[in-house]
């Protein structure tokens, strides 16, 4: 992991007041915790895109994705349907977190609640050049369990 940090503008909106900014739990964490801006109940089934109170300007060559956080997933079934979400460089509106509740239980949200992580991850953008023949490889277009599926290597 890169240490120093990129730095990324975020601008605090009207309803995100007292909220803690995105931030990491731990000193080797990949993830900033995100809270979230508003009470909510989640019916199983059910998903809402969560406020979050804050807008980014991340810089160019950069993305955030948005991930589920482990914890909610596994006790309670709540995830991040888009996952990785992806948060663009040239997005300024506001970061809102998609949830699902695929969990049995309709789940509650405080405001301040941690609901999801975000990674910033470095993008490179592609260029395509349009080709007649493509280079020629051992794989050629065999895949989709073409070296033997699940079977067992021990
Ligand atoms: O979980 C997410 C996903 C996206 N966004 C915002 C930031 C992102 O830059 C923008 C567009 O997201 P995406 O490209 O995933 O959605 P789309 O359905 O392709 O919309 P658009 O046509 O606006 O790109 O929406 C969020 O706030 N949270
Ligand atoms: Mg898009």
């Amino acid at each position: 992991m890169i240490k120093g940090g990129v730095p990324v503008e975020i601008k605090r909106l009207p309803h995100g007041g007292g909220l803690a900014m995105p931030a990491y739990a731990t000193d080797g964490a990949a993830g900033m915790d995100v809270v979230s801006a508003e009470g909510l109940s989640l019916r199983p089934g059910g998903r809402h895109a969560v406020a979050t109170g804050f807008a980014l300007a991340i810089p160019e060559g950069y993305e955030i994705q948005v991930r589920p956080r482990s914890g909610l997933a596994l006790k309670h079934g709540i995830t991040v349907p888009n996952t990785p979400g992806t948060i663009d460089s040239d997005y300024r509106g506001e970061l809102k977190i998609i949830l699902v509740n695929l969990g049995d239980e309709p789940f509650r949200i405080e405001r301040g609640d941690r609901i999801a992580q975000l990674v910033l991850a470095p993008v490179v953008q592609a260029e395509w050049h349009e080709v007649a023949e493509l280079s020629e490889t051992e794989r050629g277009a065999r895949g989709f369990g073409s070296t033997g599926g699940h079977a067992r290597l021990v």
